[in-house]
């Protein structure tokens, strides 16, 4: 299809030993369209998005980003093609300063501090502030400044909520739904919210033993929870 960003076939994720974890997974996306992929836990949306990054040998399938080929297991590869992964630990480096986690990550000729910090002011009164003593919210602006600075084409961000209160988690949907509109930023959103990642997404995906049970417009589903209910149960 014209315009296409992001093309996953058939792809297998998982361990060496045993049988994959995620099966035939296919996924399209466009630039600045989020896409919550949701399940339940163990469901293999870590080891998806792990796989996606790079961070794990593909055990099958392919991936292309703007029509050309991205070979499996090589991370560096992965993120130098503008795959970048937000993970749910955030590996942020506590003991530095937030200027200098963010200053690290940037690319030569890439986006500026000011840009990035233009998604997320807050982080502006805490550029000299160690990492590792901002509050969780911001630690989480934080991960997510440092994968904007790379410029990325397809975020993939693992459960942004990650130890937050839902009304932070509410405050940084919509900041993820805006990156994705205005720099053309396609997101693969993993969230245990259902709710809240349905409001910023417009297409969801239902992973449930590794397998994709639905998949569809967001507004579809968050209108028909009794669906969503159903596919989680896997029935
Ligand atoms: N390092 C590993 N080696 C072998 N199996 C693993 C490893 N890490 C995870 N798994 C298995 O892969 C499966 C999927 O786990 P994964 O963390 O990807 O699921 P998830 O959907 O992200 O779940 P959660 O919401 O709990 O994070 C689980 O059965 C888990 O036990």
């Amino acid at each position: 299809m014209t315009g296409e960003l992001l093309t996953c076939e058939g792809v297998d994720a998982g361990y060496t030993t045993g049988r994959p974890v995620v099966r035939a997974f296919d996924l399209k996306l466009l630039p600045g369209e989020v896409t919550a992929l949701l399940g339940p836990n163990g469901a293999g949306k870590t080891t998806l998005l792990m796989t996606l990054a790079g961070l794990l040998p593909r055990l099958g399938g392919s991936v292309a980003l703007d029509g050309r080929q991205i070979r499996g297991g090589r991370a560096r590869e992965a993120a130098r093609r503008g795959l970048v992964l937000v993970p749910d630990d955030r590996s942020l480096f506590t003991q530095l300063t937030v200027r200098d986690n963010l200053t690290l990550a940037r690319r030569r000729h890439g986006s500026t501090l000011d840009q990035v910090l233009d998604f997320f002011p807050a982080l502006g009164k805490r550029l000299k502030v160690a990492a590792g003593m901002l509050s969780g919210g911001e630690q989480q602006m934080l991960a997510l400044g440092r994968a904007m600075i790379q410029d990325p084409r397809v975020l993939l961000i693992d459960e942004l909520s990650m130890g937050l209160a839902p009304v932070i988690v509410e405050e940084l949907l919509p900041v993820v739904r805006r990156i994705a509109e205005d720099t053309g930023t396609a997101v693969v959103l993993v969230e245990q919210h259902v709710r809240l990642a349905l409001e910023v997404a417009d297409r969801a995906i239902v992973l449930v033993h590794g397998e994709t049970v639905l998949s569809g417009p967001a507004a579809g589903l968050a209108a028909d929870p009794g669906r969503l209910e159903r596919a989680y149960l896997g029935e």
